[in-house]
C-alpha cells in the first residue's frame, strides 16, 4: 500500500483541533529567518549565501517561479502513489536530501540526524565528503536506508581510492560525483564576515579520519591542526582534472555514477559516453558560479540531450511541492533539496528535517491529485506553461 503523504497535512490539521501549532511553519520559505533568529548571522550566512551578487539563486527561483502549473481535472486520482525507480532501486518519492558539508554549524546531531530523518521517511541521504561526521558512523546511522556519497575528488589519488574503499565497505551503493566546485567561488558574505567554518576544520572529519590523508601530514593532526587545515584546502579538489580523468572513477566504483553540476547538453552527453549512470542539473544552489543559468532553464536542454541515456536529476532552488512537481515536468526523474532541510536540522535537529521531508511530499502529492495526477510518471512538458505566455 502507497503511502499517503498527505497524511501529514491531515495530522497537521488534527492537531488544529487541539490548538497544537506545528513546531515549525509548514511554509518553508519562512525557516531561513528563523533559523538566522535562532543561530545568528554566521552559520546562517553561509548555508543561505551564494556567488557574487546571488544572481544565480535568485534566477533559480525565478525560473521555477516563471513556470506554472496548469491543473488537469477530473482523472480519478483517489489513489496515488509517489514512488519512482531511481538507478535501479524503487524510492518512496522523487525525492533525496541533497550533499551538504559541515553540517555540525547548524545543529550539534549533525549529518547522523539528517541521515535518521531520511531515513526514517525513506528517503536517500547524500553524503558530503565534507561532513563534520566521518562517513562510517553516518552509515550507522542510516540504518538499511538507501546510503549515498557524495565524492569531492580529491587531488591526492590515494585519498581519492581511500574515500571509494571506504565509501563500498561502509555500504554507500551510489556515488554523486561533484564537478561544478574545483575551486570555491568568490562569496562576498563569506568574505565579509571571515566565515569559512572549514578553515576551522568543520566538514575535515572524512579527510582527518583517512590513513592516506594522514600519511601526507608532516605531523598528526593534533599536533599541528593548521598545517591539516592547509593540506586539506590544498587537496578536497583538483581543477586539472578533465573528462577521460572519469574512467579512474569507473574502475574503482561498481554501483552506479552520478556526476552533479551539469547544466550543459554537451557535457551530459560526455557523461553519458563516460560510462556514467546519472546527471544531477544542478548550479549548487547558485553558490559557484554568479551571472549563470537557472538549473531549472538549464534542465530541457540536458533532458533531450541524455534523458533516453542517463538518469537525470535536479537541485538548485526547489522550496515547495509545487517546485519539485514543476522539475518532474521539466523531465527530471527525481530532485534534491538542500537549504530547506538545512534550516530545518538548524531549528529542530533530526525532527527539524522530517518536518522539512514531510511538508515537501505532502505538497507535492496535493500538487500531483490537484493537478490531475496519481504520480510522478504522468508529470510532462504539456502541464507547465510560462507565465504571460
Ligand atoms: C551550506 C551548503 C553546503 C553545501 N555543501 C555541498 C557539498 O559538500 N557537496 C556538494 O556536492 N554540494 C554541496 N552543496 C550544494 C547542494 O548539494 C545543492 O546543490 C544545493 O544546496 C541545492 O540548492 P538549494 O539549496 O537551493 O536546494 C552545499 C550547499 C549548501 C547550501
Ligand atoms: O559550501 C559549499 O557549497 C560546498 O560545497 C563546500 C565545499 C567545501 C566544504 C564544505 C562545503
Amino acid at each position: 500500500m502507497a503511502k499517503h503523504w498527505a497524511d501529514f497535512q491531515y495530522e497537521i490539521y488534527l492537531n488544529g483541533m487541539t490548538g497544537a501549532v506545528p513546531r515549525l511553519p509548514t511554509d518553508l520559505s519562512r525557516l531561513e529567518e528563523l533559523t538566522e533568529r535562532r543561530l545568528g548571522p554566521g552559520p546562517v550566512g553561509y548555508v543561505a549565501g551564494s556567488a557574487g551578487d546571488g544572481s544565480t539563486a535568485r534566477a533559480n527561483r525565478a525560473a521555477l517561479d516563471r513556470r506554472r502549473i496548469v491543473p488537469r481535472m477530473l482523472r480519478d486520482v483517489h489513489e496515488r502513489d509517489l514512488s519512482v525507480e531511481l538507478l535501479g532501486r524503487q524510492l518512496p518519492a522523487p525525492l533525496a536530501l541533497a550533499p551538504v558539508g559541515v553540517l555540525s554549524i547548524m545543529h550539534p546531531d549533525a549529518e547522523p540526524a539528517a541521515a535518521r530523518a531520511a531515513a526514517a521517511q525513506g528517503v536517500p541521504f547524500v553524503l558530503s565528503s565534507a561532513s563534520s561526521t566521518p562517513m562510517e558512523q553516518v552509515a550507522e546511522a542510516m540504518g538499511d536506508a538507501e546510503r549515498w556519497f557524495q565524492l569531492y575528488w580529491p587531488k591526492d589519488v590515494e585519498v581519492a581510492r581511500s574515500f571509494l574503499t571506504r565509501a563500498k565497505a561502509a555500504g554507500y551503493t551510489a556515488l554523486v560525483v561533484t564537478l561544478d566546485t574545483p575551486l570555491l567561488s568568490w562569496r562576498p558574505r563569506d568574505l565579509d564576515q571571515a566565515y569559512l567554518p572549514f578553515l576551522h576544520g568543520v566538514g575535515t572529519a572524512n579527510y582527518f579520519s583517512d590513513p592516506a590523508f594522514r600519511a601526507g601530514l608532516a605531523k598528526p593532526v593534533h599536533e599541528d591542526p593548521n598545517a591539516a587545515v592547509m593540506h586539506f584546502v590544498g587537496m578536497f579538489a583538483d581543477p586539472a582534472k578533465t573528462w577521460p580523468d572519469l574512467a579512474f572513477l569507473r574502475e574503482n566504483w561498481d554501483g552506479p555514477i552520478v556526476l552533479k553540476g551539469v547544466c550543459h547538453p554537451d557535457d551530459a552527453r560526455l557523461a553519458a559516453d563516460a560510462g556514467m549512470d546519472g546527471v544531477v542539473v544542478s548550479n549548487h544552489g547558485g553558490r559557484q558560479v554568479a551571472g549563470a543559468v537557472a538549473a531549472a532553464d538549464a534542465l530541457p536542454g540536458v533532458v533531450r540531450a541524455v534523458g533516453d541515456r542517463l538518469t537525470v536529476l535536479f537541485d538548485s532552488g526547489v522550496r515547495t511541492g509545487d517546485d519539485v512537481f514543476k522539475a518532474l515536468a521539466l523531465g527530471a526523474r527525481a530532485v534534491l533539496v538542500g537549504r530547506p532541510y538545512v534550516y530545518g536540522l538548524g531549528l529542530d535537529g533530526q525532527a527539524g528535517v522530517e518536518h522539512v521531508i514531510r511538508c515537501l511530499l505532502a505538497e507535492l502529492d496535493l500538487t500531483l491529485a490537484l493537478s490531475g495526477h496519481s504520480g510522478p510518471g504522468t508529470v510532462g512538458p504539456d502541464d507547465l506553461t510560462e507565465a504571460g505566455a
